[in-house]
């Protein structure tokens, strides 16, 4: 197993990572003593709504960047090509729809949690399930958040697991609980910044030691690792440019549009157009964190590929490829592999850190609150700190069950990204586009979605299938050694074509279904979500579109019928534009009368609001 004797720290790593540890403990610090000393839900939960966007910005590209991307992307590229580097197209409108249409939608409303939405729009149950479906998904991710860097660091230096295990979980655990959603977004900048910067330096050095970036190039261009487009339509494919660009929306907006991490930190901006600016700023440095961990594949393939080198990585996981390429090049220069764990470990802690916030965020406001209406300021702030502590401990808990868990920690994430995310954005998209949509309909549809969701998934684990096989590696390699000039064209699906043993018939019938390559299963859960939904909304009784609590539908067909006449559109029932609609306040108190909901805008907001609303459709107000 071992291709060389386990790698070992110097001092100065040591104290490189422990800089780390002690530098977050240190801004946990500071925000339990400074400003309101963490005294209110709204200063714990909600950075006390005033964050301005180069903070959220940066906490948004770190929530959902963890150590699994960081070994994971590289390994990626390193075995199959660069094909995975076109997801960034789906960065685009993974990014513009949830600017444009959640966060308006979600900041208007002054929401805490996202799933108080689900009981504005639907009713308590419907809120109550959507709730414990994210707890569900954020529980098992943490687990394998906080569980990837550690396995990764001790197969390669033999640094102990366990120990790794609970530095990063405790130490997460304590400055979340000390210092609220300020010193999550705080410590998510910082750490951003040492994620970039390890990346950067194992990059530079790489290149270097490879021989310089002509030399790279030259090595994977002949290793064919730079892929064309690959525009193969057949949906089992794991990595396609449409499974990518298109299937890879759905999972951005699963993540950036309705996730209860992200939608706090829309919430905790200071304006609704801070918000907005955020989530334009992802783009770019998104863009970047891509890039350093495509190029890393790239330097790692051209280090270990046509130099005789490659039986030293041959034999790693996936999940141990980067770490060991890091370690080995690094041995001679103290510091840097410290910087790179850092890197390593940062991911994993600004993802860990958001999870406990928004979990303790939804139990306190979701779960909890709604049987509690008598609670006091002090008790919920309490509450809610014993809540991050505990969802702290449980995540150690879930990284001992991730210990049992596949090769790529990669393509796993993304399964439970899918299953899970995918249903919660189709019951947010059921109920924001379609006024007919009823409670009923909208459980059902949660209901089929998860169910269908799950069929594929487990289908899939089961039948060992998914998107092809994970066909690699080193076969090109090899042939680029021996022939030195395949020359095959640039286009071609890499690999999976390339190596022999992938020339297994077609699946047929169901095992073709569970071969749906994992880039589709937001897609196709949320499409169930939304169309389940309309059907058992129709069969059971439409709701009628004033009858929907203003505020919670977003005037998509409005829109999109641009050219239709608006007396006619009313007749259709299409949605009224976002800006004509009374603020919730003064609706009749019978609407939401369950709801703890209220939307308060001071006089500079609502001037904000609206500048900033997008051009209306209709010219009438709302019946009040
Ligand atoms: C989720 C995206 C695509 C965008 O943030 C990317 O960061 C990623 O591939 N994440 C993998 C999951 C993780 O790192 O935990
Ligand atoms: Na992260």
């Amino acid at each position: 197993m071992d291709p060389l004797e386990k790698m070992h720290f110097t001092t100065i790593d040591y104290v490189i990572f422990a800089l780390l540890l002690v530098a977050s403990m240190g801004i946990g610090l500071y925000y339990a003593l400074s400003g309101g000393r963490q005294r209110t839900t709204q200063e714990f939960l909600l950075a006390d709504r005033g964050m301005s966007c180069l903070p959220v910005s940066l906490s948004l590209i770190a929530t959902f960047q963890s150590a699994v991307a960081i070994v994971g992307v590289p390994a990626e590229i390193y075995t199959h090509g660069t094909q995975y580097w076109f997801i960034g197209c789906a960065y685009i409108l993974g990014l513009f729809i949830p600017a444009h249409v959640f966060v308006p939608v979600f900041y208007r409303l002054h929401l805490t949690s996202a799933y108080q939405y689900l009981e504005l729009r639907f009713s308590k149950p419907v809120r109550i399930c959507g709730t414990l479906t994210f707890i569900f998904q954020t529980v098992i991710y943490m687990g394998v958040c906080v569980y990837t860097p550690a396995l990764a660091l001790n197969a390669v230096t033999g640094f102990d697991l366990w120990g790794a295990v609970l530095a990063t979980g405790l130490v997460c655990t304590l400055y979340t609980t000390l210092g609220g959603l300020k010193a999550v977004i705080w410590t998510d900048v910082f750490q951003t910044i040492v994620m970039f910067a390890g990346q950067l330096a194992v990059i530079v050095v790489g290149v270097q030691q490879t021989g310089g970036l002509a030399e790279v190039w030259r090595k994977v261009w002949e290793g064919n690792r730079i892929s064309g487009i690959d525009l193969n339509p057949d949906p089992t494919e794991r990595y396609t440019f449409w499974t990518l660009g298109v299937g890879g929306v759905f999972l951005m907006l699963s993540l950036y549009g309705v996730n209860q991490a992200q939608v706090q930190r829309y919430l905790s901006s200071k304006t609704e157009r801070e918000a907005i600016m955020s989530c334009y700023m992802v783009f770019p440095s998104l863009q970047v964190a891509l890039a350093l961990s495509c190029v890393m594949g790239l330097v790692m393939f051209a280090r270990y590929c046509g130099e005789d080198q490659f039986h030293k990585i041959g034999n790693l996981s996936k999940n141990e490829m980067v770490l060991y390429f890091v370690m080995d090049m690094l041995q001679d220069l103290p510091g840097l592999s410290g910087l790179f764990i850092a890197c390593l470990f940062s991911a994993a802690l600004s993802t860990i850190s958001s999870a406990f916030n928004s979990l303790a965020t939804v139990t306190l406001e979701d779960l909890i609150k709604p049987h509690c209406s008598s609670m006091t300021e002090a008790r919920a702030t309490l509450l809610s700190k014993g809540l991050a502590c505990s969802y702290g401990l449980i995540c150690l808990a879930m990284a001992y069950l991730t210990h049992l868990m596949s090769d790529s920690v990669l393509q796993a994430v993304f399964k439970i990204f899918g299953m899970v995310g995918g249903p919660l954005l189709g019951i947010f998209c059921l109920g924001m586009f379609f006024p007919w949509a009823n409670s009923t309909g909208a459980l059902a549809g949660l209901g089929s979605g998860l169910a269908m969701a799950f069929w594929v998934g487990i289908g899939s684990i089961v039948t060992r299938t998914s998107g092809g096989p994970a066909a690699v590696s080193h076969f090109n390699c090899t042939a680029v050694q021996l022939s030195g000039n395949i020359t095959t064209a640039i286009g071609t699906a890499l690999n999976s074509t390339a190596v022999p043993t992938s020339t297994s018939s077609q699946p047929m019938g169901l095992q073709r279904f569970y071969s749906l390559s994992f880039m589709w299963y937001s897609a196709l859960s949320s499409f169930t979500v939304v169309i389940t939904g309309l059907i058992v909304s129709f069969l059971t009784g439409p709701m009628k579109e004033e009858d929907v609590t203003p505020g919670t539908l977003y005037p998509l067909l409005g829109n999109m019928l641009f050219f239709v006449p608006d007396n006619l559109k009313q007749n259709l029932c299409c949605a009224t534009p976002l800006g004509h609609r009374p603020i919730i306040q003064e609706c009749p108190p019978a609407q939401h009368k369950e709801s703890n909901v209220q939307a308060v805008y001071t006089e500079e907001e609502e001037e904000e609001r609206q500048n900033f609303l997008p051009t209306p459709v209709m010219e009438h107000e709302t019946t009040v």
